[in-house]
């Protein structure tokens, strides 16, 4: 299956509520716009988006004489792929460049690792990955059997070490190497732990500061499919990190979707990459209007 049609079968559940209301009489009515507002909540892209993404839809209309739904389906899309955030610069393509990757537990991080360094190896850019989950054995582990798969040597310590220290080794043998782009996994934390957050925290600064040779850009790994509540995530990582974008994963799951638009649109993040599966080519590149037709019904 190819990564469009992955999208829109992982995206099937907004779309088949969205379908039932495009399809239901034809002649677009009072009815129509209450259904599709409801139709764009439930979806998980909050209420104050629905309204605005439905009003605008509703002007539009009347101003085109747009009465008939099925004429309204690509409109939609393209209000709806307006508002997610634009990013200014890719962290995986302007080298050289140093990412961190943050996020709850099983979120996806490590996985999105190690599919970002089997793309740059693809693509002839050198690559290091820094393994600062250093709370399980078993995540170094698991990072050091991506960085095989994909070519890309892993520096990390052991079981225990402090995350912080990590860092600074990865981006000190960066710099001696003279490598393009740096991949940092750190471990899953609770968003609700201060604790943990505040350790977060400390990872991230002494990155930031450390790494004057590339920019550092920190990024919030989300699962699509956790809903509602990935917007309390994003919200408690962006108050403590202050996050430079996202990467939204296992869209291609029985994710509704709204909630990476929710994010975005809320939080002013751009999503840099989104994931469909979970072999190694299963990342893409976010295109808002692409997501927004699978989302909506459109597909290419
Ligand atoms: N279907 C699907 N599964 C994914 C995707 N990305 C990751 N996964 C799966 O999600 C699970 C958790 O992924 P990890 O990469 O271990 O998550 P993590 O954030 O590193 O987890 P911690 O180390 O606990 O913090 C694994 O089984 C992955 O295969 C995706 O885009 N689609």
């Amino acid at each position: 299956m190819g990564f469009f049609d992955r999208l829109k079968s992982g995206l099937s559940r907004s779309r088949e509520a969205i379908n039932e209301i495009f399809y239901m009489g034809g002649e677009v009515d009072e009815d129509f716009w209450e259904d599709l507002e409801d139709t764009l909540v439930m979806g998980d892209m909050g209420g104050e988006l629905a309204m605005r993404v439905t009003d605008d839809l509703r002007e539009q209309a009347a101003r085109e004489n747009l009465n008939r739904a099925d004429q309204l389906r690509d409109a939609l899309a393209k209000r709806l792929a307006q508002e997610f955030r634009t990013a200014d610069r890719d962290p995986f393509e302007d080298v050289p460049s140093c990412v961190l990757f943050v996020g709850i537990n099983g979120a996806g991080k490590t996985t999105t690792v190690g599919k970002l360094a089997g793309r740059a190896r693809g693509e002839g850019k050198s690559c290091l990955i820094g393994g600062a989950d250093t709370f399980r054995a078993a995540a170094i582990e698991q990072l050091e059997v991506w960085g095989t798969r994909a070519g890309v040597d892993v520096i990390t310590r052991e079981r225990g070490a402090d995350p912080a220290s990590v860092c600074y080794d990865v981006v000190e043998e960066a710099e001696k190497r003279g490598t393009q782009l740096v991949l940092i996994d750190t471990a899953g934390r609770l968003h609700t732990s201060s604790d943990l957050m505040r350790e977060l925290a400390k990872v991230v600064n002494v990155t930031r500061k450390r790494c004057t040779s590339m920019p550092v850009t920190v990024v919030l790994v989300i699962d699509a499919t956790t809903g509602q509540n990935g917007l309390a995530q994003a919200k408690e990582f962006n108050d403590a990190l202050d996050l430079d974008g996202l990467i939204v994963t296992k869209l291609d799951g029985t994710a509704k979707g709204g909630i990476a638009l929710a994010i975005s649109d809320q939080l002013g993040l751009p999503i840099y990459r989104i994931g469909v599966g979970e072999s190694i080519d299963d990342l893409e590149t976010f295109d808002a209007l692409d997501f927004c037709r699978a989302l909506v019904g459109e597909g290419k």
